[in-house]
């Protein structure tokens, strides 16, 4: 069934086949795709419609998309659905997250190689024995684009949620029993930072047979604040945007 009323028409995004081109960075903020859009040539302004917003340039002569996937996992993977329909099948989100191991600071990037199940999205696709892992290929060249950018990088599993506050505030949750216990058994396995859609991200991605990875500013390190240690917020998310664009080209380079 097609809600759009018109065939091909995808119902949350409004965009068609030809829209966008076959890579798309995904962030959550829709404000960041202008931003984002910024990098691509002759870049054009798609579609606009609730959370989702979408331009489509090009990027060394290759069609390049950004489209905004709002927060959380229900609505990142509307956003992966309704793409591939149109004919996307490589995907980088580039969005904000949380440090949770000491060195990762503010301002630092982080590239996923997958990510904790702790919401609910991916767990409507496939049982939760099967992992969120980001495509090999795309963490390779997002870790030449911020090598090439000279920028300093992590790579590692991200956790994810539903709750932002559940991260923030979990003494105050009426089942912070469970998000303190979980919170010391990611950061004892290691866990690099906490954001939200990419384990909903990989898992549909696997699903769907296409390549997702995911890039991150780091805003803070609340384990830091914790240790009384030196803890920089930053928002600027130009340099994560930068190593998606850059990881992108080399991408396009090895498809051809
Ligand atoms: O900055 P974005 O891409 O939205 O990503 C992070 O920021 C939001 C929470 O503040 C969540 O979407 C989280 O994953
Ligand atoms: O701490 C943070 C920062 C960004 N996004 C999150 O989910 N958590």
């Amino acid at each position: 069934m097609n809600y759009s009323g018109e065939e091909g028409l995808q119902y949350h995004l409004q965009i068609r086949p030809g829209d966008v081109g076959k890579y798309v960075i995904l962030p959550g903020d829709p404000k960041r795709c202008k931003k984002i859009a910024e990098h691509f040539d002759d870049a054009k302004l798609v579609a606009d419609s609730r959370e989702y917003v979408t331009y489509t340039g090009y990027l060394d002569g290759v069609k390049v998309s950004v489209t905004s996937t709002g927060i959380g996992g229900p609505s990142a993977s509307i956003a992966m659905e309704e793409l591939v329909k149109c004919g996307a099948d490589t995907f980088i989100r580039v969005g904000t997250c949380g440090g949770m191991e000491m060195d990762v600071k503010g301002g630092d990037v982080v590239i996923a190689s997958g990510a904790i199940r702790m919401e609910g999205t991916s767990k409507e696709y496939a049982p939760i024995e099967f992992p969120a892992v980001a495509n090999i290929n795309i963490i390779n060249a997002l870790i030449e684009g911020a090598k090439t950018l000279d920028h300093n990088y992590h790579v590692g599993v991200v956790q994810c949620k539903d709750a932002f506050y559940g991260q923030h505030e979990p003494e105050i949750k009426p089942v912070s029993y469970e998000l303190l216990n979980k919170w010391e058994a990611w950061k004892r396995c290691g866990c690099l930072a906490s954001e939200m859609e990419s384990a909903a991200l990989f898992v549909v991605a696997s699903y769907l047979r296409v390549r997702a990875g995911s890039v991150f500013l780091v805003v803070g390190n609340q384990e830091r604040e914790k240790e009384g240690l030196e803890n920089p917020i930053v928002h600027d998310t130009e340099a994560a945007i930068c190593v998606a664009v850059e990881a992108i080209r080399k991408l396009i380079k090895e498809d051809k």
